[in-house]
C-alpha cells in the first residue's frame, strides 16, 4: 500500500507548492488526481516517484520509504514507473526496443513475449519495427506506457496519459490500460483533466486545490455529491441556483425545460453534442446550461424544472 503522510513540497522556499498531503491507496487501485491547471499535480506524481525532496512528511510503499535525490544517485524508486508529459523515449530506435529496454536481455523470448503482450495492450503491434522518432505525439505517449508496463511496477504514476490520443483511440486504450492493470494487480495515480478518465475507471478521485488536498472520495461520492462548483466543473458544465438562500449545483441533464414553472429563462445559445443539444439560458442575472433533446431559438422564452428542488 502506499502511504503519503503530511508531505509537503515547494520547489522554491517562498512558495509551497504541495501543503499537507494526506492519503493512501491500496494496491491495484486507481486513484485519479484532478484539479485547476498549475494546482500541483505533476508535482505530486514526481514527488511520489522520488524526483524532489520532501519539505515535510514522509511517502512510504509498505515498509519501504521513498526518498528523494538527497538520498539516491538515480532519483525514482525501482518498484515505481513515472509516465511524464515529456514521454523520454529513445526515438532513433524501434517501438518494440523501447519496450524492451527495461527487460532481461538474458532471456529474449520471455522479454518477446511480453513486448507483444504490451503492444498489444496499446494497439500497437504493427508498429513493432517502427522508429520511435517517425510516430505521432499520441502514439509516442502510448509507446510510453508500455515502456512503463514492461517491468509490471508495484505503481505507475501517469501525468496526462492520454493527452494526444484522439478520442477514436482513446477509449479503447483506456479499456485495454485499466483492465491490464487490475489483471496484473498494479497500483495506478492518474493526473487528469478528463473527467471521464476519473469518473470510469478511477477507484478514487483526489482532487487538489491551492497546494491542499479539497476531497477525496468514490467517482460516485464525487460527481453524485460534489463539495463545491470547482469539484463539480471538473466532470461537467455546472449550474449553480440560488434556492431559499441555499446554493444548489445542478448538471445540465438535472435541468428540465417544462411547460410552467417558477424559474423563467430565455434562450443565448443551443450547441449541438450529437445525441442531445446543450442549451444556454439566461436566467435573472447568469447563464445556465440545460440538456435538452433539439435545439431552440435564441430569445425564446423557457421555464426550467429540476427534481432537486421544490
Ligand atoms: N521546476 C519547477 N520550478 C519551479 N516551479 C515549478 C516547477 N514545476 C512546476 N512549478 C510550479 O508549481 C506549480 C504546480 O505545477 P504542476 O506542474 O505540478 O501543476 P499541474 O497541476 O500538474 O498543472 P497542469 O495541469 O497545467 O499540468 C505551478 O505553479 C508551477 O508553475
Amino acid at each position: 500500500m502506499l502511504k503519503v503522510e503530511a508531505v509537503s513540497f515547494g520547489y522554491s522556499s517562498a512558495k509551497r507548492t504541495l501543503q499537507n498531503i494526506d492519503f493512501s491507496l491500496h494496491k491495484g487501485n486507481v486513484l485519479c488526481v484532478m484539479g485547476e491547471s498549475g494546482c500541483g499535480k505533476s508535482t505530486l506524481l514526481k514527488v511520489i516517484y522520488g524526483l524532489l525532496d520532501l519539505d515535510h512528511g514522509t511517502i512510504f510503499w509498505d515498509d519501504i520509504e521513498v526518498l528523494g535525490p538527497a538520498h539516491h544517485l538515480v532519483p525514482g524508486m525501482p518498484f515505481i514507473k513515472h509516465v511524464a508529459q515529456d514521454f523520454d523515449l529513445m526515438p532513433f530506435t524501434s517501438v518494440s526496443e523501447n519496450i524492451k529496454k527495461f527487460l532481461s536481455r538474458f532471456d529474449p523470448e520471455k522479454s518477446e513475449e511480453r513486448t507483444q503482450e504490451l503492444l498489444k495492450v496499446i494497439e500497437m503491434t504493427e508498429f513493432a519495427n517502427a522508429k520511435v522518432k517517425t510516430l505521432s505525439g499520441g502514439q509516442q505517449q502510448r509507446v510510453a506506457i508500455a515502456r512503463a508496463l514492461a517491468k509490471e511496477p508495484a505503481l505507475i504514476l501517469l501525468d496526462e496519459p492520454f493527452s494526444q490520443i484522439d478520442n477514436f483511440k482513446k477509449n479503447s486504450l483506456r479499456r485495454n490500460l485499466f483492465s491490464y492493470l487490475k489483471e496484473k494487480n498494479i497500483a495506478c495515480i492518474i493526473a487528469t483533466h478528463d473527467g471521464d478518465d476519473a469518473l470510469s475507471f478511477a477507484d478514487d478521485i483526489l482532487v487538489l486545490h491551492k497546494q491542499k488536498i479539497l476531497a477525496k472520495g468514490t467517482p460516485k461520492e464525487m460527481y453524485g455529491n460534489p463539495k463545491n462548483k470547482y469539484i463539480a466543473a471538473l466532470f461537467d458544465d455546472v449550474n449553480e441556483l440560488l434556492v431559499n438562500n441555499k446554493n444548489v449545483l445542478l448538471y445540465p441533464h438535472q435541468l428540465k425545460i417544462v411547460e410552467k414553472s417558477a424559474i423563467e429563462a430565455s434562450v443565448i445559445n443551443s450547441y449541438y453534442k450529437g445525441s442531445h443539444w446543450l442549451i444556454e439560458v439566461q436566467y435573472r442575472d447568469q447563464p445556465l446550461f440545460v440538456k435538452h433533446a433539439v435545439g431552440l431559438q435564441l430569445g425564446l422564452k423557457v421555464f426550467l424544472k429540476t427534481d432537486k428542488i421544490d
